[in-house]
């Protein structure tokens, strides 16, 4: 039974405080529904999704609300963690290998998850665990399963992990660039693989990752996060067409080719690291729309209409800012 996964007010925060990686962040997914959450490397997305797992550096500081249907998670025990963990809720991680027990088989790791949650026969468990290497795009399954990871290249790996991740049928599945390391064809059947489960089986699927192509393939809801917070959301359509934010007019134009340039555009500066966060707007200094207002004090989230909320003063200025502002060369950065 899937059930719905919210974070409120959530507050990460490392070196005694002093270095805020994440601040006063909201996001909700319902069962069935698919959430992207996007934003530069840094901008805190990983820490967000392994936080709903309780998977937080020993150092850091938390404040704030997670619960996933009625459970408050921050509250649970690591012996309760680890028993919603799997069936529940899932992650599949950026690196592979992370998760992978390097001296167990993996056909013999797939069905120990399906086994450590269901009261099912070691050959019926087989039977799924190889039934699973091949829905995630692993040829002759059953005679891979019999090997190691490191048997295995990187791309394979990451799907044994997929399929390590939805072995337990999770209700809500968190996937942090789960096909980055995979090519075209793969990624393609994972990402379909993933939508079926969601709408066949209502699974909740919080999906982070910088690649807004993939995101828009997958997702009926975007959260754009900038520098720790979230700075547009909305439903994909809206977002991904209709920016109101000047940071996601900047993030769709780096994912543009200018066919005159023939190079990708990217956003002039960089973001401010936890700790050199003004109180201000913290897209300030790199957003082209920026006045007095930006830098007066704290900006809050502002409805824009139809469930879309962005984080500017100038959302009616941003619909006649092309993309354009903000191709530049990347080789030629700004200091
Ligand atoms: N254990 C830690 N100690 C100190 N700072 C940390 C720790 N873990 C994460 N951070 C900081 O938290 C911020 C957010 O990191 P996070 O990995 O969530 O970013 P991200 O948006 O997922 O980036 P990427 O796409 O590269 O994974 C970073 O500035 C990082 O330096």
């Amino acid at each position: 039974m899937a059930e719905g996964l919210r974070i409120d007010n959530l507050t990460i925060a490392f070196d005694r405080g002093r270095q805020e990686a994440i601040s006063d962040l909201s996001l909700q997914v319902s069962p069935g529904e698919a959430l992207g959450l996007v934003g530069e490397s840094g901008s805190g997305k990983s820490l967000a999704s392994r936080a709903a797992l309780g998977l937080l550096p020993a150092n850091a500081k938390v404040s704030g609300r997670i619960t996933l249907g009625d459970r408050s998670l921050l509250d649970l025990s690591p012996g309760q963690l680890q028993a919603i963990r799997g069936s529940r809720i899932a992650m599949i991680f950026q690196d592979p290998m992370s998760s992978l027990n390097p001296v167990v088989r993996v056909g013999d790791a797939i069905s120990q998850v399906i086994r450590s949650h269901e009261t099912v026969s070691r050959g019926e468990a087989r039977r799924r665990a190889i039934e699973l290497m091949e829905r995630v795009g692993i040829r002759s399954p059953a005679e891979r399963a019999t090997s190691y990871p490191h048997e295995f290249s990187g791309g394979m790996r990451q799907r044994i992990m997929i399929a390590m991740a939805l072995a337990a049928r999770p209700g809500m599945l968190l996937a942090d660039e789960p096909t980055t390391a995979l090519d075209v064809i793969v990624q393609a059947g994972i990402l379909r693989l993933l939508d079926e489960l969601r709408r066949n089986e209502g699974m909740g699927l919080l999906l982070v990752s910088h690649d807004l192509a993939v995101v828009a393939s997958l997702c009926d809801h975007i959260a754009v996060m900038y520098a720790g917070q979230i700075v547009e959301e909305g439903r994909a359509g809206d977002v991904l067409f209709r920016p109101r934010m000047p940071y996601t007019v900047g993030l769709l134009a780096s994912t543009q080719r200018s066919k005159s340039l023939r190079r990708l555009a990217s956003i002039p500066g960089r973001p401010p690291a936890p700790g050199e966060r003004p109180n201000h707007c913290r897209f300030a200094d790199r957003c082209p729309l920026v006045t007095d207002t930006c830098r007066a004090g704290p900006i809050p989230m502002f409805d824009v209409g139809e469930g879309q909320r962005a984080r500017c003063v100038r959302t009616d200025k941003v619909p006649s800012l092309g993309t354009d502002a903000f191709v530049r060369d990347p080789l030629a950065v700004d200091a």
